[in-house]
């Protein structure tokens, strides 16, 4: 297998048995539909994900885990069996699996009898995977940052590929093991995928899969994200994952949270979305301050103060009072008035 470079998306794989995806901004080469066999019986893929044998997988490969990737692999057996349970991964489900790494999790996810989409940034993982699956049918490797990547397109052109194949879907599941700090973007990317995503599993720090399910408003940690999260998606914390599941082993422990995209239809109604998330991050920026005070650089602080009483709200309210529908109201108001 040959790897070619292309400047902003990575590298592709090719090989004479690829045959490529076009999407409007992004070229994904993925494995041709064949009729062989899966290799099971040799190779990493279809080893155990113990500590010990993720280690030798990466010395096989001449490499080490990578700080700056957050590279904590998942060698915990029983924990990768319980996510791909919790997701309820069926035959023909279609999944992206962001960030797969050693493939730990995405054995788990082709045994279960998924089409598994892998998007990994790393150079000698993303060869190492795209090589352990060379021979299965089921697995594409896209060699890129997730965060660089039209993951709509992607999505949408695997879809439409598969339009007349076995899979079971017409929309498809994420799933991620990420670094802790590409978290949020991550969030801010995936969940207003509704319409081409019905589930996101993500694996979190304990405390920011806490903040990003329980606060709501009036609790301390109530922030823009929470907004965010809950006019897209209904969160869910799944459970608690030790630490000394990964290796190397970090320094808090993890926690699983299911996200249900809400699709356009099911979403409070919003004429410009982009605008109004700059009224909530700006809200937000000033949480304590009044909102006739932390609005002012977009909206006149008598408009503010007006748009208050007329949903009912009192003109001393602030950013960390406010619910979902609340902030929704307040911008609807004040953009048909300006
Ligand atoms: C915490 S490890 C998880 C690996 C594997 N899923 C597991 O559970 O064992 C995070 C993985 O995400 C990859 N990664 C980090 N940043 C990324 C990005 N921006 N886009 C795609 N993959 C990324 C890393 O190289 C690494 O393989």
């Amino acid at each position: 297998m040959a790897l070619t470079s292309r400047p902003g998306v990575g590298r592709l794989y090719r090989s004479s048995n690829l045959h490529c995806l076009r999407a409007s901004s992004v070229q994904v080469t993925c494995l041709a539909p064949s009729d062989r066999p899966l290799v099971r019986e040799a190779g990493w893929l279809w080893k155990q994900s113990s500590t010990s044998d993720t280690q030798a997988y990466l010395r096989t490969q001449k490499t080490r885990p990578k700080k700056s990737l957050g590279q904590n692999f998942v060698v915990n057996d029983e924990l990768l069996a319980a996510i791909v349970r919790e997701a309820h991964i069926q035959p023909g489900d279609v999944v992206f699996e962001i960030g797969p790494g050693t493939g730990n999790l995405t054995r788990y996810l082709l045994q279960a009898g998924a089409e598994v989409t892998a998007i990994e940034k790393d150079d000698t993982l993303a060869a190492g995977l795209a090589q352990a699956c060379a021979q299965e049918p089921k697995f594409t490797m896209v060699h890129a940052d997730v965060l660089a990547l039209d993951l709509q397109a992607v999505i949408a052109a695997c879809l439409a590929q598969k339009q007349h194949t076995r899979a079971r879907s017409r929309k498809v599941k994420i799933i991620a093991n990420l670094p802790y700090y590409i978290t949020k973007d991550c969030l801010r990317q995936v969940l207003p995928l509704g319409d081409s995503v019905s589930l996101v599993y993500l694996m979190l720090q304990e405390e920011a899969a806490q903040r990003l399910v329980v606060e709501g408003p009036g609790t301390p940690h109530y922030r823009a994200m929470n907004v965010f999260v809950n006019f897209y998606s209904l969160p869910r914390y799944e459970f608690r994952v030790d630490k000394s599941s990964y290796h190397p082993q970090p320094s808090v422990d993890g926690a699983l949270v299911r996200f249900r995209l809400l699709p356009q239809a099911e979403r409070l109604p919003m004429s410009a979305e982009a605008t109004f998330w700059r009224m909530v991050d700006q809200a937000f920026a000033e949480r304590r301050k009044m909102l006739r005070n932390s609005l002012q650089s977009l909206y006149e602080g008598a408009l503010v103060t007006a748009t208050l009483q007329r949903i009912g709200l009192p003109d001393t309210a602030r950013a960390q009072d406010l619910s979902v529908a609340q902030f929704v109201a307040l911008f609807q108001n004040l953009t048909s008035q300006t």
